[in-house]
């Protein structure tokens, strides 16, 4: 990270000062319990995998009402009936951000997304803490997203096993190559290559591309952000890349659902 002020970097400062305001309501122990007395987790990666396995597109759906770059994507916006449209369309996950400043997101609306449908969850926010963890898990989130560019890598190691230890799976994201070396030391299935730059919010599907050769066979590449047409998806297929992260191109459209199948199916 440089020192200038990026998106990300507000991002985090404003994290740290919610986590004290949430963990002065309700303590780390008190949440643990909550977390500990959950049902078991919905296999996020295992749903990905069965996709896989028969020769189908993954799409993890996402849940985004606005975002930092693009304001307000969607005003029309009900979880549970997103949530449905998706399922209808074939996704084989959803995404839900719970960030609340950045992209008006709320953990409400991984409750309500997730009771609707029986597709596993991931928590969308920038996890820098424990804490946000065992929220995660309380919450009934299926995964989290660990982002390698938001943390030391001491702190990465750490957060992804007690994520593991919390029976959570783990979608770890990277940008570059220097960040991509150190997702690759964790045992994790999946690597999620963010094709937005969350420093400056550039979008190329280039990113993608650039990284894939690095990666290991048994390891499943997850590309994230700037899915819009046919021939991105084409793009990705042609080389072997067939996990996808989608929000903006389905919050955009009329029915998620029928978008996502028309893109994918
Ligand atoms: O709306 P898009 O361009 O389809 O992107 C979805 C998803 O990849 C993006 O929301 C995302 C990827 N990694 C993140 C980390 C934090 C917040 C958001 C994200």
């Amino acid at each position: 990270m440089t020192d200038t002020p990026t998106v990300l970097k507000k991002i985090i400062a404003r994290k740290w000062e919610e986590i004290a305001e949430r963990k002065a309501v309700v303590s780390a122990e008190l949440l643990r319990e909550q977390a500990l007395a959950q049902p078991a987790c919905r296999g996020f990666v295992a749903s990905i995998e069965s996709r896989l396995s028969k020769g189908e597109s993954a799409v993890i759906a996402e849940i985004k009402k606005a975002s930092p770059s693009k304001g307000v994507i969607r005003e029309d916006f009900n979880p549970a009936e997103l949530a449905r449209s998706y399922e209808q369309g074939g996704a084989a996950c959803l995404s839900v951000l719970t960030d609340v400043d950045f992209f008006q997101g709320a953990d409400a609306y991984l409750q309500q997304a997730r009771a609707a449908v029986s597709l596993p969850v991931i928590r969308k926010d920038f996890i820098v803490d424990s804490y946000q963890l065992l929220e995660a898990r309380a919450m009934g989130a299926d995964c989290v997203l660990l982002i390698v560019s938001a943390l030391s890598f001491e702190k990465l190691l750490e957060l992804n096993e007690q994520a593991l230890a919390l029976g959570l799976d783990v979608l770890v994201e990277v940008h570059d190559a220097v960040e991509l070396e150190q997702a690759l030391q964790l045992p994790n299935k999946l690597v999620g290559i963010n094709n937005r730059n969350l420093h400056t919010f550039d979008v190329t599907l280039q990113t993608t591309f650039d990284l894939l050769p690095a990666i290991p066979s048994d390891k499943v590449v997850v590309t994230e952000s700037g899915i819009f047409t046919g021939e991105d998806v084409a793009s990705m297929r042609e080389q072997g890349v067939n996990t996808f992260l989608v929000g903006e191109s389905f919050m955009r459209a009329d029915e998620p659902g029928e978008k996502l199948r028309e893109l994918f199916f």
